[in-house]
């Protein structure tokens, strides 16, 4: 069933366990993702970037829209990273049932500002709303200490953030950042920070740039002509132990993009002559498949539909 992201949220936050919010930009990656969620019987965030949106339109909602109606889980359509008021309130328009304005670039009272204006929109029309308070990722080693804390949130203003604007779920900067180059060896993340704003804050919060980019993916990612640095994502446990300090909503999209690329890579280089598209799709929808369903198992979703 379609529901908005706060019906998904709000239990998963209550149960200490975390739903994976997975990007689509086409058919089979909708379907791993919420064929799989049925399989598991667990809840899930199908999201979709203002990219995705550029690229596959009402059409791409459509097929989420459908498939979430149909669906025998709970199944949110997400805007991620929504960049405006209009962005938002489009995104309503076409059918998504829950939004996230990000705002975080700007400083704090026009965030509070953009923020408010989007949820007060929202709720009218029965949408949750997600939105950001700090900055996200892109931390290099080299930054010292005082800055790094810089980017990340701050729970005290995050306390002030939730009340001034009414937000239902807040991402929060915690060191993580987008893409499969997240750090060296084991990725920071704060768990300690983590766990200090869900003391203060007790709407779900949501943690961006949680892929894991398993090293086994990236190999294989190699091993089929694909070119990629020294890429690493978050460890499997630091995401549990999130899970268990508020983290409610994963956002999960460079391991998605890594296993659709690596499936369609393997079937090309190893059948020169194959042009069915699906015996080049296939393989790698069972692939995303994969990736999804042990994400589930990881957050601990799996079962809680
Ligand atoms: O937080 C994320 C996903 O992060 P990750 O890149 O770790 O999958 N997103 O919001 C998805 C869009 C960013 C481009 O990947
Ligand atoms: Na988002
Ligand atoms: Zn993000």
């Amino acid at each position: 069933m379609l529901v908005t992201g706060n019906d998904i949220l709000i239990p998963a936050r209550a149960g200490k366990y975390a739903v994976g919010a997975f990007n689509t930009n086409n058919m089979e990656i909708t379907q791993a993702i919420i064929h799989t969620a049925e399989k598991l019987r667990s809840p899930v965030m199908v999201q979709m970037s203002e990219g995705a949106i550029k690229y596959g339109g009402q059409d791409l909602a459509d097929i989420v829209i459908d498939l979430a109606q149909r669906s025998t889980v709970p199944v949110a359509l997400h805007l991620d990273h929504g960049s405006s008021y209009d962005s938002a309130l489009k995104a309503i328009k076409m059918g998504f049932t829950s939004v996230m304005i990000d705002a975080s670039h700007y400083p704090f009272e026009e965030n509070v500002h953009e923020t408010r204006r989007v949820v007060e929109a929202a709720h009218a029309m029965g949408i949750s709303v997600e939105a950001e308070l700090g900055r996200l990722g892109g931390i290099e080693e080299h930054v010292v200490v005082d800055e790094k804390d810089a980017f990340l949130t701050d729970p005290e203003e995050a306390v002030k953030f939730v009340e001034e604007t009414g937000t239902d779920y807040l991402a929060i900067a915690i060191g993580t950042s987008h893409g499969a180059y997240k750090g060296k060896g084991r990725p920071f993340i704060d768990l300690a920070r983590i766990k200090r704003i869900s003391e203060l804050v007790s709407i779900p919060l949501v943690a961006h740039g949680s892929s894991g980019v398993p090293a086994e993916l990236v190999q294989r990612f190699r091993d089929a002509g694909g070119e990629i640095g020294d890429a690493v994502g978050i460890a499997d446990e630091d995401l549990q132990q999130a899970a268990q300090y508020g983290i409610a909503k994963v956002n999960v999209d460079t391991d998605l993009r890594l296993a659709m690329t690596t499936g369609v890579r393997e079937v090309l280089k190893k059948n020169p002559k194959e042009f069915d598209p699906r015996k080049i799709f296939g393989p790698a929808r069972d692939l995303m498949s994969q990736v999804v369903e042990h994400k589930m198992r990881v957050l601990g979703s799996v079962g809680k539909a």
